[in-house]
């Protein structure tokens, strides 16, 4: 059994869900197939939720209109029968209808999660129809009836693997299944999400629950790349990660992968590869247990939004318990901390989460002195054993000579040095670490 997750560039258009259709059908493994929304739409349907949480009825309305036609616009180029066209009008119109009725309810949280996910919903159908048009056997799987969270917002892995496992055995003679990424039901039974790009978590928790031969990512580019190609003139493919390289890019901004999407494969060693659904034959990035091989920078990833706390106390760090005292005030709000450094007198770290800021710094206060500084961003170098590589640390150091540096993090992994910069510096920080640290001749 293979995973095979296509995200929403490769479903974004008629002509790349045919592509998706003979990707699927090349060879006769049984595969699970995991989409994503049409690329756009969830970032509509985010757009619909806020103008209905700000009481904008008729700005939802028109949003919701907009997208509408959008769909009617792809179903008749995705299909070519009469019927095949019919049958995806309804699924569209079935669909709106809904949206359309939200409106006129009183919104709520819960609401908002059933209005995103409409997209997974519309893309898989649409999907199917085509399979069906064209008469390729395959089962709509609805992951509604598998995937689920608990009160924590943890995938249950026991019970995900329960369900599937439980479907899967009533269909033993097919082959191909299709199903939505990034939705779920939580622990009320409610419709819920993975959050924003989780279908990459939905095809890695199914590979590992049923210990998959592979998780495969489809998307708009052929593998994961060296540093972030939307801002980094010069960036190549790496064929070749381990978990833990792959773990940290994806925690530290490379979009390609969500952030959780690599520990439930890592947890089955299912090996996941990244590749390209409009090059199929590029050889793309292989993530396993053993990326190890050369020791050096593999890659540079970035994180932005990122808020510095410090707190300055006399009294601190010789007093034993002081860490642990501000690890406990994180702790009561659920708050992760990315990156430390501590000095004799002061301690700083970061967070991208700040929803409990004002409350954690009103508790800090009691223990010394607060800075807060937003608006910065954590660039990370990955590699592997990169702390062996001689010079490793000048060089970087060297490439960002220019900007003022914030924090430094050496030494907490042998793969991952990280720097804290202004988020005005990151992109030129991100290009001369390219320059410095990687030949492209
Ligand atoms: N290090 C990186 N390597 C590859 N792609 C990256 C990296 N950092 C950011 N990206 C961006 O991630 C995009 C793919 O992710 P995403 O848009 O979520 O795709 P999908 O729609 O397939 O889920 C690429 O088009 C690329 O611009
Ligand atoms: N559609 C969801 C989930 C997702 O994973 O999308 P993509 O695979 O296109 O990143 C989102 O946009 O967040």
């Amino acid at each position: 059994m293979k995973i095979m997750k296509f995200g929403g560039t490769s479903v974004g258009r008629p002509e790349r869900m045919h592509q998706v259709k003979d990707l699927i059908t090349l060879d006769n493994e049984k595969k699970i197939v995991v989409l994503s929304a049409l690329s756009g739409t969830t970032n509509a349907l985010v757009a619909i939720g806020e103008s209905l949480s700000s009481g904008k009825k008729e700005e939802a309305k028109e949003k919701i209109q907009s997208l509408h036609e959008h769909y009617i616009q792809f179903h008749q180029d995705l299909l070519s029968t009469e019927a095949g066209k019919a049958k995806a009008l309804q699924i569209i119109n079935e669909h709106f209808e809904f949206l359309n009725i939200i409106l006129k309810i009183s919104f709520n949280e819960a609401i908002n999660k059933d209005i995103l996910a409409q997209g997974e919903l519309l893309s898989t159908k649409l999907f199917y129809t085509l399979l069906q048009e064209d008469e390729v056997p395959a089962v709509f799987l609805p992951a509604l009836e598998f995937m689920c969270i608990d009160e924590n917002d943890e995938p249950n892995l026991g019970r995900i693997g329960e369900k599937l496992k439980a479907i899967l055995a009533s269909y033993p003679n097919e082959t191909v299944f299709i199903t939505q990424g990034y939705i779920c039901k939580n622990h009320l039974n409610e419709v819920d999400n993975l959050k924003r790009g989780g279908s990459d978590y939905t095809a890695s928790l199914i590979g590992s629950v049923l210990s998959a031969s592979v998780v495969e990512i489809w998307t708009d580019i052929d593998g994961m790349h060296n540093n972030d190609p939307r801002v980094v003139d010069q960036t190549r493919p790496i064929a070749q990660l381990s978990f833990d390289e792959a773990a940290e890019l994806a925690y530290f901004g490379a979009k390609i992968l969500h952030p959780a999407s690599i520990w439930p494969a890592q947890s089955h060693n299912v090996p996941v590869k990244l590749l390209n659904t409009m090059e199929p034959s590029a050889q793309g990035t292989t993530i396993t247990g053993e990326g190890e091989g050369s020791v050096g920078v593999k890659a540079i990833a970035a994180k932005d939004g990122i808020t510095a706390i410090k707190i300055k106390s006399s009294r601190m760090l010789l007093a034993h318990g002081f860490l642990r005292k501000v690890f406990e005030i994180f702790e009561k709000y659920k708050t992760s901390i990315d990156m430390i450094t501590t000095s004799e007198v002061a301690i700083s770290l970061t967070l991208d989460d700040i929803t409990h800021l004002k409350e954690i710094t009103a508790e800090l206060q009691k223990l010394g002195k607060v800075e807060v500084d937003h608006y910065l961003s954590i660039i990370c170098i990955v590699g592997n054993s990169i702390m062996e590589e001689k010079q490793v640390l000048n060089k970087i150091i060297d490439s960002v000579e220019e900007f003022p540096l914030r924090m430094v993090s050496y030494g907490g992994s042998k793969h991952n040095v990280s720097l804290l910069v202004d988020g005005k510096h990151k992109n030129q920080a991100l290009q001369c670490l390219n320059n410095g640290l990687f030949d492209f001749k």
